[in-house]
């Protein structure tokens, strides 16, 4: 184990949109948050998302020489270019995920980054989580409890990423321990942008409805949401996560629709499937902060705000980076391994046992 008490950390994410690497440093001891430092994003070129796109549902022992290759470079140049953490989190690109299944497949090979960084890197988070019988997803949740306690959150609220696929976390901040009975409940929503960037693609040739621009021209189709909601996925009680491309059939559902009547209904569904998920929730949640692409997308914020009770709001109203946080929280999750303490429970991924994930790589002679 690793000597890690409060210390700077730096975190690496690429989701599932295949945009690019977000990188960001945490002031952290895996439990309190004390400050949050810079960040840096490196976009992956077009070529670079083609080779990426080639690799989804990939599996080790695969041929996936360049793609690998090109992981490390970016991660490399994004968080080389941040100073002064002592310790790396990093995620890796996510290619395929069966957590029933063949288990969970992130790239890139931590050992390597290590070496190329002369740090120490905490990688392969998930797998242990899935050997004990957990989803292996969503982690960022025991970053979420303490994203609660950082901006002073007295009564149950949810945190909200709108990336690709949608995840929530509700947080009970009464309790002690993130890993506390009764502390998170957390899992995937349901699809999120990642329909409608497929369907812009396919019929428009761009990669996403930016600002909502063409979902608020078109109007829901009812008929297909009802067929969306009828999925099975929706009456599994949580813990439970998804792949990308689980959903990605549901455009089929839009097939014979007008673009914009066809986006507005993804992005109604998007947006029902968050609704169902808040109804999973011990006790009502007093707000719910977003992060993640879709909440610049003030159609889907305007349909969830419409069917919550509660304010739904940007993770920026409270102080936080919604573009960082999944980097910050592999960031946070980094020291909470190298100190030994949990990032997953029963809770947020179904886990038998709280588990601390993770494999540390240090750099030779370190
Ligand atoms: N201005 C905008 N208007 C509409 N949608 C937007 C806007 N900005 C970003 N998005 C959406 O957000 C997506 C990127 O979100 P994000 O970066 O959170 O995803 P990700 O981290 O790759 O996914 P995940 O969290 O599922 O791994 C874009 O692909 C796009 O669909
Ligand atoms: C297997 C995998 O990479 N899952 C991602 C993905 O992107 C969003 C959602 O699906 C979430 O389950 C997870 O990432 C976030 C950071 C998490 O683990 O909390």
């Amino acid at each position: 184990m690793l000597k890690a008490g409060r210390l700077w950390a730096l975190g690496a994410m690429s989701g599932t949109s295949l945009d690019g690497v977000d990188a960001a440093i945490v002031e952290t001891d895996g439990e309190v948050i004390f400050g949050f430092g810079p960040s840096a994003y490196r976009a992956y070129l077009p070529g670079e998302q083609a080779v990426l796109a080639a690799a989804l549902g990939k599996w080790p022992g695969e041929d996936l020489a360049e793609a690998e290759a090109l992981v490390e470079r970016a991660h490399l140049e994004v968080l080389g270019s941040l100073n002064g953490a002592a310790l790396v989190g990093f995620h890796g690109q996510t290619l395929a995920h069966e957590p029933q299944g063949r288990g969970t497949h992130q790239l890139g090979d931590g050992a390597r980054l290590a070496q190329g960084l002369g740090l120490p890197v905490v990688w392969d988070f998930r797998s242990a989580d899935i050997r004990l019988g957990g989803e292996g997803a969503p982690l960022a949740p025991f970053f979420h409890f303490a994203c609660a306690r950082w901006i002073g959150a007295e009564a149950p609220l949810a945190f909200l990423n709108l990336g690709g696929v949608g995840n929530l976390t509700y947080v009970n901040p009464r309790r002690a321990r993130p890993e506390d009975e009764g502390a998170l409940l957390a899992f995937d929503t349901g699809p999120a942008n990642a329909p409608i960037n497929d369907l812009m693609m396919a019929r428009r040739g761009e990669p996403y409805d930016r600002d909502g621009a063409l979902a608020r021209q078109g109007l829901v189709a009812q008929g297909a949401l009802e067929l969306f909601l009828d999925e099975s996925y929706f009456l599994r009680m949580p813990p439970k996560s998804l792949d990308r491309d689980t959903f990605s059939e549901m455009i089929g559902l839009v097939s014979e629709l007008g673009d914009a009547d066809a986006v507005a209904t993804l992005t109604g569904m998007a947006a029902a499937a968050v609704l169902r998920g808040m109804e999973h929730c011990p006790e009502p949640p007093a707000r719910l902060l977003v992060a993640g692409g879709g909440r610049h997308n003030p159609v889907m914020m305007r349909m969830l705000a419409a069917s919550l009770d509660c304010p739904v709001e940007p993770v920026e109203a409270v102080g936080l980076d919604g573009d960082m946080l999944e980097a910050q929280a592999f960031a946070h999750l980094a020291v909470r391994v190298a100190r030994g303490l949990p990032t997953s429970c029963a809770g947020t991924t179904g886990v038998r046992a709280a588990v601390s994930g993770g494999t540390i790589s240090r750099p030779e002679g370190m």
